[in-house]
């Protein structure tokens, strides 16, 4: 296997979603969960994505986990290496993005890293450097409120160079819209001055195509599924890949029984589970007792299991802003998400047993817990859901055949569950 592209993903669905990307832009792509064993079958790939659970981990180990995971792309041929982050920023004062960015950036001899979450497509732009969610700036978003990483500062600028060591530029879109070629002259202005990361305005997919192509040209960039489109686009424009649709093969012949489940709080999911009450029976937990012990988790087994084999349902321990800060009071807010998580994966566990095959998640940091405890090695992409959520099909691990979504808290039509669930049963 050479590489064409390395990616490394701070969270799985982040992950999933970009694979999504690279798929569609024709890259043949696989998403491993962790740096894979040398003995599983990944077949013929152009790009590979990596991911990671560090987007809130302390940042030295989030720092460790994506150096060894570069180290393991750039030894099968990837030249280029994109770290991929939340289309929303989501990171703190301590990281990790800039922690990050900092050691690939001096792993790879690279200056002037560009850096942009835009994803036009689910409404993320980015201009003047400032990021914005749909019409709203990012702290004005349902973002300010996110349980793990609430947002404050739309000034990407301004929020990477608290995270950073080196100063941070800016790439505006006036000079964006001027093509690659105007992009490869400020970096080198801009690398010349010693700034390390490079904030870049993109509004439109031209503008990411244009950032694609000149991001190429250095080691390491860092951005979300919008910049993944501009490396994919690049990639094939260059004849560099050859492009490619392997996505529909990966859905054939998986049965079983169907399930979801859901520990994102985010506004789109809080719709998205009220939407599906009309379509599945739907357990809503209680996020105090799955934090105080393992009953609340034996009981939802129990509840599911009197109802899967007549059809879908869905468990959620998602709940409004004011019930999360109030649990988080009570709790901390690492204790008690890190809880509500495990507890969901004991409850993902617990229904693969019982013959689930199709298993939808929603949240981030809930889908790592839950593919964690399935112990999933890696993925097949298959066809998109929504824009960001594609089908994926597990490559290894114990449980044979398994189809699955794992969506990040924010995407998705209201009709998301049923939408997903629809294309899995094909
Ligand atoms: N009722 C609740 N109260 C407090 N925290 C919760 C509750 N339900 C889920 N959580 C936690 O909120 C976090 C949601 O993050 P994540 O799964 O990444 O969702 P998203 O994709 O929306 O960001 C997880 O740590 C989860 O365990
Ligand atoms: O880039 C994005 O918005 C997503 O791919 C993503 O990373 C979202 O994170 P979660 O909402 O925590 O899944």
């Amino acid at each position: 296997m050479t590489l064409a592209l390395g990616t490394i993903a701070d969270d799985y669905t982040g992950a999933s979603d970009l694979a999504n990307t690279l798929a569609k832009n024709g890259l043949r792509t696989v998403q491993t969960v962790g740096i894979p064993a040398d003995d599983l079958p990944l077949g013929e790939v152009d790009a590979v994505v990596v991911s990671l659970k560090i987007r809130s981990v302390p940042a030295a180990e989030a720092v460790e986990k994506a150096r060894a995971a570069d180290r393991w792309l750039r030894a099968r041929g990837a030249g280029h290496v994109m770290y991929k982050i939340c289309s929303t920023f989501d990171s703190t004062d301590e990281g990790n993005i800039g922690p990050v960015l900092d050691a690939l950036s001096a792993d790879a001899g690279a200056a002037a890293v560009l850096v942009t979450p835009a994803f036009p497509e689910t409404g993320r732009t980015v201009y003047q450097g400032h990021l914005f969610v749909g019409a709203v700036p990012l702290n004005e978003s349902p973002l300010k409120d996110h349980p793990l990483n609430p947002m404050h500062d739309a000034n990407l600028v301004r929020v990477l160079g608290r995270q950073s060591v080196s100063r941070v530029g800016l790439v505006p879109q006036a000079l964006v819209a001027r093509g690659a070629d105007a992009i490869r002259a400020r970096l080198a202005e801009l690398a010349a001055d010693g700034i390390g990361g490079v904030i870049a305005d993109a509004v439109n997919e031209a503008d990411l195509v244009a950032l694609g192509a000149a991001a190429l040209d250095s080691r390491v960039s860092v951005g979300a599924s919008g910049l993944g489109l501009g490396l994919a686009r690049g990639l094939v424009a260059t004849g560099r890949v050859l492009r490619v649709d392997a996505t529909a093969s990966v859905m054939a012949g998986v049965g079983g029984l169907s399930a979801c489940l859901a520990g994102s709080c985010s506004k789109a999911t809080l719709e998205q589970i009220a939407r599906a009450e009309d379509a599945m029976p739907v357990l809503r937990l209680s996020a105090e007792a799955l934090v105080s012990g393992p009953a609340e988790a034996e009981d939802a087994l129990e509840w599911a299991a009197a109802r899967i084999e007549s059809g879908p349902v869905l468990i959620a321990s998602s709940a409004s802003p004011a019930e999360v800060a109030r649990l988080q009071a009570l709790h901390g807010r690492e204790a008690a998400g890190h809880a509500i998580e495990q507890g969901l994966a004991t409850i993902a566990e617990g229904l693969v047993k019982r013959g689930v095959r199709r298993l939808v998640v929603a949240g981030g940091e809930t889908s790592g817990a839950v593919v964690d405890r399935l112990g999933i090695p890696a993925f097949a992409l298959g066809p998109e859901i929504a824009a960001g959520v594609p089908v994926l099909r597990a490559i290894g691990g114990a449980h044979g055949d398994l189809l699955m979504a794992l969506k990040s808290g924010n995407f998705g039509g209201v009709d998301f569950f049923t939408d997903a669930l629809g294309l899995m049963s094909k």
